[in-house]
């Protein structure tokens, strides 16, 4: 490729999944309008080569997949409905062009999904590493909101899917390099680590209900974002160690281990909640309707603002403590 204006060229999309777009790619910036009586929801995250990813940890095509498919995951901890994307990346002399165009094919088989137009961003070299930002916009009914601060006293809090699996799989990775072999368990845990699906339809079946949910994806570690749903409500919360699903990892390493990668080791991007026990006896058939997996882990309860873990022989504080970007 001569110039970056090249490369736009090439990632423009070459149709348009949403009508409300006006303006895609092109301008000095987009124009959408937006739907009358939706708010529109917005969120940023980044993937730095060297911190979120490596050459050995993710293709390239599940590294773009993977950099849209963590800001979808925000969306659905709002229970948005997504819409549009923008991409900013900083390219090194590392990265060559078939393996930028893979990083862009891995955005829009997920944009595919979830009908998504990207509709701007920014191309800019790097010296070093390759950094990729996706900003999601999404929309919610205006009456809907699922939100980190929405905890109660006596609520039930729950969890979609499994957690650990993401970590288990970048140790495994870590371990055996990107080509395995790996069992049938690690390449589970692989997907889960390179792939993983955001959970935008447990997001809307949740804000279709219209009752009061709390609501966080799961980046960080279940320790991390149970301790900021907690912080946001000014509730505490009491985990129970047995009720966290961990049935797949267990079998195939200790569980102090399991326990640790589901507590700690994040980039799972399920989602941890809590409301009324009444409303959850109405999530329950519908999650089941559609094959998500939820599990009661825990409750509301009185006490000092923070997350409390329970098991058979002890009761101990669960530290605000995932991944930490500033000491590692
Ligand atoms: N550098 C920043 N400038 C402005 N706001 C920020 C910045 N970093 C984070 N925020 C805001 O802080 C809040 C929490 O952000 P955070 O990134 O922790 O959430 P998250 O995206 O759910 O977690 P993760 O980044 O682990 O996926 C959000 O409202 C986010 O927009
Ligand atoms: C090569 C490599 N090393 C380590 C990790 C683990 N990791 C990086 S960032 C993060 C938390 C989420 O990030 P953020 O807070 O920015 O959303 C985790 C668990 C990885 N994915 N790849
Ligand atoms: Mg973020
Ligand atoms: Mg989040
Ligand atoms: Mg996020």
């Amino acid at each position: 490729m001569k110039d970056e204006f090249e490369f736009i060229d090439k990632i423009t999309p070459k149709i348009k999944r949403q009508a409300n777009l006006i303006v895609g790619i092109g301008d000095d910036a987009a124009i959408y309008s937006p739907t009358v009586l939706k708010n529109q929801v917005v969120c940023v995250d980044t993937m730095v080569e060297g911190i979120h990813f490596r050459k050995n940890t993710l293709t390239s095509y599940q590294i773009g997949r993977k950099a849209l498919a963590i800001n979808i995951s925000d969306l659905a901890a709002m229970g948005a409905t997504p819409k549009f994307f923008l991409v900013s990346i900083a390219i090194s002399d590392k990265w060559n062009e078939q393996e930028l165009e893979q990083i862009y094919a891995g955005m829009n088989d997920l944009a595919d999904k979830y009908d998504m137009d990207l509709i701007g961003g920014d191309t800019v070299s790097s010296n070093e590493s390759l950094v990729i930002s996706v900003t999601a916009i999404g929309e919610v009914y205006s009456d809907t909101q699922l939100l980190r601060s929405h905890a109660q006293h006596g609520d039930v809090v729950f969890l979609t899917g499994e957690v650990g699996h993401s970590a288990a799989g970048l140790h495994v990775l870590n371990e055996k390099g990107i080509n395995g072999p790996f069992t049938k368990d690690e390449q589970v845990w692989v997907l889960a680590h390179q792939e993983p699906e955001p959970q935008i339809k447990a997001g809307q079946i949740l804000a279709n209900l219209g009752e009061r949910f709390a609501l966080n994806d799961i980046s960080d570690g279940l320790a991390s974002e149970a301790n900021e749903l907690a912080e946001a409500s000014q509730v505490s919360i009491l985990l129970d160690e047995s009720q966290i699903p961990l049935d797949s990892l267990k079998i195939a390493v200790d569980k102090t281990q399991a326990l640790k990668w589901a507590l700690f080791g994040g980039e799972d991007f399920q989602l941890i909640g809590s409301c009324s026990e009444q409303v959850f006896k109405k999530v329950q058939p519908l999650f089941q309707n559609e094959n998500i997996h939820v599990t009661r882990i825990g409750t509301v309860q009185d006490g000092p603002v923070g997350v409390e873990l329970t098991s058979d022989s002890k009761r101990e504080k669960l530290e605000k403590r995932g991944y930490n970007h500033f000491f590692k």
